[in-house]
Formats: structure tokens, sequence, C-alpha cells
């Protein structure tokens, strides 16, 4: 299947919008289904989500609704842009209405506690007959639909899915990458929240771009150490969904991530910060559930850690800061295939 006759988008916000209107304006009757009845009538009548995205445009062949049946009943490809707390129960609405063999493709940049589940791998666990994707890289929904030129990844390993999605999205503003490495294209774009939090804490606190570079740097590292340790391949992180999202991420404050990381270097409470935000923040619950894992397997993780402290243990950055300054440096050794 090369062209698709209809196109369902789950999920009313930030990034659920910007995909929806660019398949909608490749020309592809598009559903973007979101919870809210009343929300869905104000974006289908004012051609505009006036939450999410004010100001844009949104092009006339997407349909906004609140019908999961409507949208999704006779969609080809369906994309997923729901945070990761609510990924599986919205996957499971999904289940027993999409048609056989339809692709799925997440967008979501988030993990599950239980069992430390990628949310490809909820589509797994959840749709018999689906055909999986995932797409993912340095994209803030607001300059996609500023018509920003942009690229990212489109992941799986079904070859037919990846050329499908290429041609469903590629325009002169979007290009699509292709790689076969699912987990860890999806893993990078997890992990990277982590360290967009870190970096906006250092920037709100003053830190040079000495001290930006170098978290960056021993950001990457960090995140090809940990994926070593979970048998994915670190090279992955070499590409758009890697250290591409994370160069975006951290340098930013149109990331949530970064923004939280701000707030909490200016004396926030991590609840106040995210009720502020108001979107998701996805690196708070990642930052949790990778330092766990971390600590099970044994990997030396010393950024996530002292952001774990200062975010869950009552740290105090200062303390922090001089920590991971003044350590042992048995552990300090540069990104290698070797040193990983
Ligand atoms: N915003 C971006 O620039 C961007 C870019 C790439 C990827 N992502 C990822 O996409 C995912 C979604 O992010 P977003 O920016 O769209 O978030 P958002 O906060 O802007 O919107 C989330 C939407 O999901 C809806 N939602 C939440 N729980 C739901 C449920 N149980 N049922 C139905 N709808 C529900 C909310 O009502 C909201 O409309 C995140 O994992 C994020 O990391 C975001
Ligand atoms: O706003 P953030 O921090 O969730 O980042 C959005 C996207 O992941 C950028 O690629």
């Amino acid at each position: 299947m090369t062209n698709p006759q209809q196109v369902a988008v789950l999920g009313g916000g930030s990034f659920g919008t910007a995909i929806a209107n660019i398949a909608a304006s490749n020309g592809h009757k598009t559903y973007q289904w979101m919870r809210n009845k009343e929300r869905a009538a104000k974006v289908q009548q004012a051609r505009e989500n006036s939450e999410y995205l004010p100001g844009y445009k949104l092009s006339d062949n997407l349909t906004a609704c609140a019908d999961l049946q409507e949208a999704v009943g006779s969609a080809d490809v369906v994309f997923i842009a729901i945070p990761s707390k609510s990924f599986r129960e919205v996957t499971q609405l999904l289940a027993p209405i999409l048609k056989s063999g339809t692709m799925v493709i997440s967008t979501t940049k988030g993990i599950e506690p239980s069992g430390f589940t990628l949310m490809s791998q909820v589509l797994e666990q959840e749709l018999n007959d689906a055909r999986i994707g995932v797409l993912s890289g340095p994209n803030f929904a607001k300059e996609i639909v500023a018509h920003q030129q942009t690229g990212s990844v489109i992941a799986s390993e079904d070859e037919e899915l990846i050329s499908c999605i290429q041609e469903l999205l590629c325009s002169s503003t979007f290009r699509l990458y292709a790689n076969s490495d699912r987990y860890g294209v999806e893993l990078g774009g997890a992990l990277k929240n982590i360290y967009a939090i870190v970096t906006g804490l250092a920037t709100a606190l003053g830190c040079g771009h000495n001290t930006i570079a170098m978290l960056l740097t021993r950001s990457l590292a960090e995140m090809g150490r940990f994926a070593k340790h979970l048998d994915a391949d670190p090279l992955t992180f070499l590409g758009l969904a890697g250290v591409g999202d994370l160069i975006l991420t951290c340098t930013s404050d149109l990331s949530r991530n970064y923004r939280l990381g701000m707030a909490i270097a200016q004396g926030q409470s991590l609840q106040q910060a995210e009720a502020d935000i108001g979107q998701a923040v996805e690196g708070v619950n990642t930052l949790r559930l990778v330092k766990q894992k971390a600590d099970e397997l044994g990997v030396y993780m010393p950024l996530a850690s002292a952001l774990h402290g200062i975010l869950f243990e009552d740290y105090s950055i200062g303390d922090v800061a001089d920590k991971l300054m003044g350590g042992e440096q048995n552990n300090d050794v540069e990104y290698s295939q070797k040193n990983l």
C-alpha cells in the first residue's frame, strides 16, 4: 500500500496536531481524534488548535473529531501522539476497531513503568494484527506547523511501512530518514528528555558554553552506555533521533523538558513546574525509570543520578555540581566502542 486513503492521528495536543496537519496538507484525508468533544468541535470550526498551537491555520483536509470509530474505523495509517502514561489505555480503545494490517506509528517519547516498556512494545502487546513503526527526531511541533525545514526518522523492521510513511509525510519542509532499529530510535527519543532537564537547569544557573558542550557530550556518552547494557545499538544515537534530538531539546526553551529544568533552577517545586507547563513533560517519569534500571544493571550514569538526586532526593544543586566536577576520575573515559 503506497497511497493510504485515510489517516488517523490520536491525540489532540501539540504533536498530534502537527503530524495530522502534515498528512492533511499533503492531500490525505486525515482525522485527528481528541477525547474532548467540545475541543474537537472548536478545532474543527476554527481550523486552528488554539490551546496548543495558537495562530496556525490547519489544512482543510483535516477533520478534528471525538469519535474514535469515525477517526480510525477506515484508516490505513494511525499515528499515536498520546503521553506515555495514557498510551496503553488509548491503544486498548483502538484495538477492537482497527482494520487488520493497519500501520500504527508511535510518536510518543516515553517509557511505561511495568517492564521498562517502550511504546511500540505496548503496540505489539495490545494489537494483534498491526504493522508497527516509530516516528522520532528533533521535531518541535511549533516549528513543524511554522514550516521550518525539519528532519525526522521513521523506524521499523517493515520496509514497506517505511516507504509508505515517507511518501505520506514528506514535503518541501519535512523529510523522513529510514532506520530499521526501532528500539534504538525509540530509546534515544525517550532518554534525551532527561538531559534536556539537566541543561535547562544548568543554563538557568548561568553556566557557560563550555559547560553546556560538556553536558551535551557526556549525556550522549551516558545514553550510549545505557543502550549497550540493554543490548541496543548505541550507534543509532548518532542519528537524528539521538544526538539530533539531544541537541534540539538541550538548547531551546521550546522544549518543555528544558523549561522544567529552568524552573527547578529558579526555585520552583517539581509539582509547580509541571503544572505551569501544563503539557506532557516525559523526562520526569523517564528519569525515575532509567535511574532504577541503571542501578539494577550497574550502569554508570552520573548526570541522570545527579538530576535524580535534585528532583527526588532533596540534594542541593550546588552540592551535586561540586560532586560531579570533583569526584573520582577513574570512571571518566571518553566515548568509544571500547569504553561504552
Ligand atoms: N510537542 C512536540 O514538539 C513533540 C514532538 C515530538 C514528540 N512528542 C511526543 O509526543 C507525545 C505527546 O506530546 P504532545 O506534545 O502532543 O503533548 P501535549 O501535552 O501537547 O498533548 C497531549 C494530548 O494527549 C491527550 N491525552 C492525554 N491523555 C489522554 C487520554 N487518556 N485519552 C485521550 N487523549 C489523551 C491530551 O488531552 C492532549 O490533547 C509525547 O510523548 C511527546 O514527547 C512531542
Ligand atoms: O517539548 P519536549 O521537551 O517534550 O520536546 C519535544 C520533542 O521531543 C522535540 O523533538
